[in-house]
């Protein structure tokens, strides 16, 4: 596979940014990119009309303006809120790597660029023999890392650089994001410069919390033109 432009979105938890980062980047570049979106598996899906609906990967579709079917794009939607590789066992399903790759290209051959969502973080079981690591491997691609933004971290995202670094992965920064709330407490305003200091990579943002920061659609802008220029260039 030659070198793909694409972008994996890992994050250091669930529920830091991932789909919340993927989707604004996606809807930013498809002004002028084809802008391909996958979620490899994803769990804690509802039924709906005998189909478990993947919602992180409807989202990816939408804010990428994708014509992919969804099951394209997520090829494992599974029920249970658990780890990819425990959902799918406890479902009776075999995640398979190989198909997964397939999927990607399929992708990758109609885009210009590619941007894929993990589950949780970097070290999460995808299958009975792979963490998400592996894939992010096997696909060739760079690593955003997104993590929250306030205190406690300085400790997750170093951890998942590191992580990634040793597995010979290229990392294009930690951008950190406030997805909780509006009170920013000392180390939003620290945590930068602390994480710069310490880690190798870019350390981006804060991005601010939409809800509560006037100025948080400049700040997104000024993010999504820096992942762009560190990931595409
Ligand atoms: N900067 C932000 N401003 C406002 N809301 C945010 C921000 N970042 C995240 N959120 C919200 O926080 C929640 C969790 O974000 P998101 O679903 O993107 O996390 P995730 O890392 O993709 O989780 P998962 O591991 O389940 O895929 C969502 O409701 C999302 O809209
Ligand atoms: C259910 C959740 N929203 C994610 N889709 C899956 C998160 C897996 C986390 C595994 C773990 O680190 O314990
Ligand atoms: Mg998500």
């Amino acid at each position: 596979m030659g070198q793909q432009k694409g972008l994996f979105v890992t994050g250091t938890d669930t529920g830091v940014g991932k789909t919340f980062v993927t989707c604004l980047l996606a809807s930013h570049l498809k002004d002028y990119m084809k802008v391909g979106v996958m979620k490899p598996a994803e769990s804690d899906c509802e039924e709906v009309e005998g189909q478990w609906l993947p919602k992180d990967a409807l989202r990816l579709k939408v804010a990428a303006g994708s014509h992919m079917p969804l099951d394209t794009i997520c090829p494992y939607a599974l029920p249970r809120p658990l780890a990819p590789a425990e959902a799918a066992r406890e479902a009776g399903i075999t995640i398979d790597l190989e198909h997964i790759k397939e999927k990607y290209r399929n992708i990758a051959e109609a885009s210009d660029v590619v941007l894929v969502e993990g589950a949780g973080g970097l070290l999460v079981p995808l299958s009975h023999s792979c963490l998400y690591a592996d894939l992010v491997r096997d696909l060739k691609l760079p690593l955003l890392i997104v993590a929250r933004a306030g205190l406690g971290t300085v400790n997750h995202s170093l951890l998942t650089v590191e992580s990634a670094l040793s597995r010979g992965i290229r990392v294009i920064g930690v951008l950190l994001n406030e997805n909780e709330s509006c009170e920013h407490d000392a180390s939003y305003w620290s945590n930068p410069r602390v994480l710069q200091d310490l880690a190798s990579v870019p350390v981006l943002g804060p991005l601010p919390h939409m809800e509560c920061d006037p100025g948080a659609k400049n700040a997104v802008q000024e993010v999504l033109r820096e992942i762009e220029r560190l990931a595409f260039s």
